[in-house]
């Protein structure tokens, strides 16, 4: 996770400099500190290094603090400056704060105060880009890495939305919440956010349906335990394995009250205490969750803490159901269908160029994962040339409603049809389930296209 932290320190006095940067790195052990002793080369090392925090002198030779400060802040807003000054020189660093500087720190004050100081310019430092940074990347309509996104195929405004979104906040310190249905895709938008984070770093997915507290702490938090000879073992959970990369946390909505409190301590204390262990380890990695349900509608009903909700929510996405996405369906089929074909070795068939609008109406409960089921049962069945339909038209007539199922009972008139007769209605009703396809309307009434072909003909 990309924080401010690389730190300045300017003051022509060499011995003060080594001092104070030994200080820092025992205090503030995540900062990069560096340090420059001529007043002159301070522009020069702005201009080539990202530095969050400079510690100024204000009596040197050259250039006087208060001269850099004014510089800093016309060419460098995004850099605050910290003022150390002597005692006889409060009054200038008081003007300097005045005219833009973050603080000042007294030569003589105790490392405590200076350590607080700087800990606490970091922050503000990083909280401003962060911020800077969502907005410039939320408001620029391009993405900087559209190859995070290459799972998630879609040409859906309200999805392309999503990956802006995403790309924006993917860097933020606070949790990212994925809401939608099973199979809308969130498990892939955890990957693309792993992508944009921490790619060389691991990605951990627990999943958090029907876990009890105790299962849960000890696959998040791990345990140490010490044995009868005093020898301690160590069992490592998720937050260790993770690292700096990206742990998802699948269905927090099913996670127990009493865990949803150790989850709350881990996201706002940063840490977490294994079992068996009263040592804090630090968490590092990203935090995403995933839920189908709504949590305001758990957090109603007591069943989710409003600590967490709100934490959670801080950045969060929604997917909308397969139903409201047709115009990704046809893209979608043919993306499952080279899958599949590829996983069992065949030539890819054809997707029918109807079948796209004869789903158009179908409501897809199973979302991703039902299309993706279907598709690769058409072409495990597929003739080789073209995608066989009758996964989706058996789909199709089970959702219709009572009552309009034909299939299962035929009624007939009292007077009984001639065989011909039934055959012309069973072809005519095939061919306009199929919008005209005769391929399609061939499978589904068991024949050959030829065959059916020829029975079209000779009735003409
Ligand atoms: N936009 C997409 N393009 C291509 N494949 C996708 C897309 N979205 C999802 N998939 C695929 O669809 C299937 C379901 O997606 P995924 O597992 O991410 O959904 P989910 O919402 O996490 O489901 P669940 O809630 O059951 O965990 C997966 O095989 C995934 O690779």
């Amino acid at each position: 996770m990309k924080l401010a932290r690389n730190i300045l320190l300017v003051d022509d006095e060499p011995s003060w400099l080594r001092s104070l940067a030994i200080t820092l790195n025992r205090l503030v052990p995540e900062a990069h500190i560096d340090t420059c002793v001529d007043s002159r080369q301070v522009e020069n090392r702005l201009a080539i290094g990202d530095y969050a925090l400079v510690l100024l002198d204000l009596t040197m030779p050259f250039h006087s603090g208060e001269t850099i400060l004014e510089m800093i802040r016309t060419h460098f807003p995004k850099t605050r400056v910290i003022i150390v000054t002597g005692v006889n020189e409060v009054d200038t660093a008081v003007r300097c704060i005045k005219n833009g500087a973050y603080d000042y720190f007294i030569k003589t004050d105790n490392v405590d105060v200076l350590s607080r100081t700087v800990r606490r310019a970091l922050e503000v430092v990083g909280l401003e880009r962060n911020y800077l940074r969502i907005k410039e990347s939320f408001l620029s309509r391009t993405l900087s890495q559209p190859e995070a996104f290459n799972n998630i195929l879609t040409c859906e405004p309200v999805l392309l939305d999503q990956f802006r979104y995403l790309e924006a906040v993917a860097l933020s310190p606070e949790p990212i919440l994925i809401y939608g249905e099973s199979g809308t895709g969130k498990d892939e938008f955890a990957k693309s956010c792993h992508q944009l984070t921490s790619n060389d770093a691991p990605f951990i997915n627990v999943n958090l349906a029907g876990i009890n507290t105790r299962a849960f702490e000890l696959h998040l938090f791990g345990q140490l335990t010490t044995h009868d000879d005093g020898q301690v073992s160590a069992q490592a959970g998720a937050l260790h394995q993770v690292q700096s990369g990206l742990l998802y946390l699948n269905e927090v909505g099913d996670l127990p009250l009493e865990a949803q409190a150790k989850l709350v301590d881990v996201i706002e204390h940063k840490q977490y205490y294994p079992v068996g262990s009263d040592r804090p380890y630090p968490v590092n990695c990203k935090i995403v969750a995933s839920t189908q349900h709504d949590l305001l509608v758990l957090n109603k009903n007591g069943k989710f803490r409003s600590d967490l909700l709100y934490r959670l929510r801080s950045h969060k996405i929604k997917l909308p159901p397969l139903r409201e996405r047709k115009l990704d369906l046809s893209m979608l089929i043919n993306h499952f269908i080279q899958l599949a074909a590829h996983d069992m070795g065949l030539e890819a068939p054809q997707q029918p160029s109807n079948l796209a609008n004869q789903l158009a109406d179908y409501q897809f409960p199973g979302n991703l994962h039902e299309l993706k089921g279907m598709v690769f049962d058409g072409v495990s069945r597929s003739d080789g040339v073209q995608l066989n339909i009758t996964p989706f038209m058996e789909a199709i007539n089970e959702q219709k409603p009572e009552g309009s199922h034909q299939t299962d009972t035929l009624n007939f008139p009292k007077k009984l049809p001639t065989l011909a007769q039934l055959s012309q209605a069973l072809i005519d009703e095939a061919m306009s389930r199929t919008a005209n396809n005769q391929t399609a309307a061939a499978q589904m009434l068991g024949i050959s296209q030829s065959a059916l072909s020829r029975r079209i003909t000779k009735d003409k």
